[in-house]
């Protein structure tokens, strides 16, 4: 196991000792000692994992340099909750230019074309990026490597081209991280490798998954496949998320793809949300504030899921239905560029419905501190696709989910909630996916979740897990020995 095999590291991991680590990246990489470079995927669920990792790297007094386009440098920063540093004065961001691309809206009727509910309209920012963003990055990689002893790069596993060049200097390694849970990254490796017989301790506990059918386009397979390509070039695979939670599948993982290191180094979002001053608090968590404890079911489906208007109108007089307090974030998934507003839709609700659910109920359009909102005492459940930043920061946070996946790795993230830590129940079934969920079925779940007891047990298994996540951070955690021992690994 990666966390036993290296000793501790003498630095504290608290995220206070920022100050200092301030100054020294103001030194920026000057003659520095290890240096680490961070190279995202342009998605705001892959952004703001890698700029949440950046942060606890330089709680250790490592410099980071923070690559991207200028428009997902932005938008990773304009996103951001729950830091008390200007990450810019922390942070050494690269804004590299790279040629305009198509940023078309979202298209909320793909799944008749493409067969997949994936965020196609994506893929020119994605292409764009890991095709241009490869000569800055050899340079900057090539510069820094002139006057560090060592150069730590960090890429996400679907930017493993950009960082190719990588391999021609004598004192850079890699990392790859995956943005996904370890659940699905064991399945996608067990696939690849013809699913080989396990251990049958270890098999007996193993649920049965979807296939990967409908999950992703044509497009984005071939995308994923040119970028797994550049693997082999990286010393070892970081995850998201903590042995306290996925242990059992970090060890399957880890006695399947045994040649590299596997580090859990997660949960990447702070534990507890830091509250925004008065003058920013965004007005849902005044709402919040009025709100009993876990009266308030959370609704929100991430950044890259688009509705019908007839679903988002099913789940509206669901929602109406179940008599059950909600905060719904209701936007259309991002386009390539965020900043661009042009082709926008206006997502439209039945009718008169804001009106009707006043004081029951509140929708919110721009962006939604969600960590935050899941850390409100008054959040007592989370309707959502089952993205993995969801699942994790709604784990964190002790909130039991109704699932409702959409495409990519929510189908099976979604089994690993229901059936294996069993903090959820579903609303749609993959099996279903291309039927609209009628209200009457978003009643009953909203329902069940919210005012059963089957809820109430949901809800105190999530808030075990929320503690053990807590003490997986704590002095001599699980995680916490982990991301010492990587450090210490990194700057051996
Ligand atoms: O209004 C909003 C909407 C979203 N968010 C944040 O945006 C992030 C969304 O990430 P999710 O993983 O939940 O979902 P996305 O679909 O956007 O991300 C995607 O990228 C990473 C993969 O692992 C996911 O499965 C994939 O779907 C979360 O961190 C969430 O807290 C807000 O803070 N406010
Ligand atoms: C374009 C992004 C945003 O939704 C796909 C995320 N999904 C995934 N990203 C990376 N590796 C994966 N392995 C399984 N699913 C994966």
């Amino acid at each position: 196991m990666a966390s036993s095999s290296c000793q501790t590291s003498p630095t504290a991991t608290n995220y206070n000792s920022t100050t200092k680590a301030h100054h020294q990246a103001q030194k920026a990489h000057h003659q520095h000692d290890v240096v680490v470079v961070v190279v995202p995927f342009p998605a705001q669920g892959h952004l703001n994992q890698l700029l949440h990792l950046s942060r606890i790297i330089l709680s250790y007094n490592i410099p980071v340099h923070f690559v991207g386009t200028p428009i997902h440098n932005r938008q990773a920063l304009t996103r951001l909750h729950g830091w008390e540093w200007d990450p810019r004065s922390v942070l050494n961001f690269h804004d590299f230019k790279v040629p305009p691309f198509p940023s078309p809206p979202p298209d909320p009727n793909a799944l008749r074309q493409t067969h997949s509910n994936f965020p196609s309209h994506l893929l020119p920012s994605f292409q764009t990026a890991a095709m241009h963003l490869r000569e800055p990055v050899r340079s900057l990689l090539s510069s820094i490597s002139s006057v560090a002893r060592r150069v730590v790069v960090i890429h996400d596993s679907l930017m493993a081209s950009v960082v190719q060049d990588a391999v021609h200097l004598s004192n850079c390694e890699s990392y790859t991280f995956h943005s996904v849970s370890a659940f699905t990254m064991f399945f996608y490796f067990w696939n690849v490798m013809g699913t080989p017989m396990l251990q049958s301790s270890i098999a007996s506990h193993i649920p049965q998954v979807p296939s990967l059918e409908g999950c992703f386009t044509t497009q984005f397979v071939d995308f994923i496949s040119s970028q797994y390509e550049f693997h082999k070039f990286s010393s070892g695979t970081i995850y998201n998320t903590t042995r306290a939670i996925e242990g059992p599948y970090m060890d399957l993982i880890e006695r399947m793809v045994s040649y590299k290191t596997h580090w859990a180094l997660g949960p990447f979002n702070p534990l507890i949300p830091s509250s925004t001053s008065n003058n920013n608090k965004h007005p849902c968590m005044d709402w919040l504030d009025e709100q009993e404890d876990n009266s308030v079911l959370y609704v929100s489906f991430g950044t890259t899921t688009a509705f019908k208007e007839e679903q988002i109108m099913e789940l509206a007089i669901g929602l109406e239905g179940s008599k059950q307090k909600f905060l719904w974030v209701l936007r259309d998934a991002d386009k390539g560029d965020v900043f661009k507003e042009d082709g926008k839709r206006e997502v439209k609700v039945p009718k008169g419905f804001e009106e009707r659910v006043k004081g029951m109920g509140m929708v919110v359009r721009d962006w939604a501190p969600q960590l935050e909102i899941l850390g409100h005492r008054a959040t007592g459940g989370f309707m959502s696709h089952c993205g993995w930043n969801s699942c994790m920061e709604s784990i964190t946070m002790g909130v039991p989910i109704a699932t409702w996946p959409m495409h990519s790795d929510q189908p099976r993230n979604r089994v690993l909630v229901t059936e294996v830590l069993r903090i959820g129940l579903v609303v749609k079934d993959w099996s279903h996916r291309d039927e609209v969920v009628a209200a009457s079925a978003v009643e009953d779940a909203v329902r069940r979740l919210m005012a059963t007891e089957e809820g109430e047990a949901m809800r105190e298994r999530a808030m075990k897990l929320m503690n053990a996540i807590h003490k997986s951070k704590d002095e001599g955690g699980v995680s916490r020995v982990e991301i010492d021992s990587f450090i210490a690994h990194i700057t051996r």
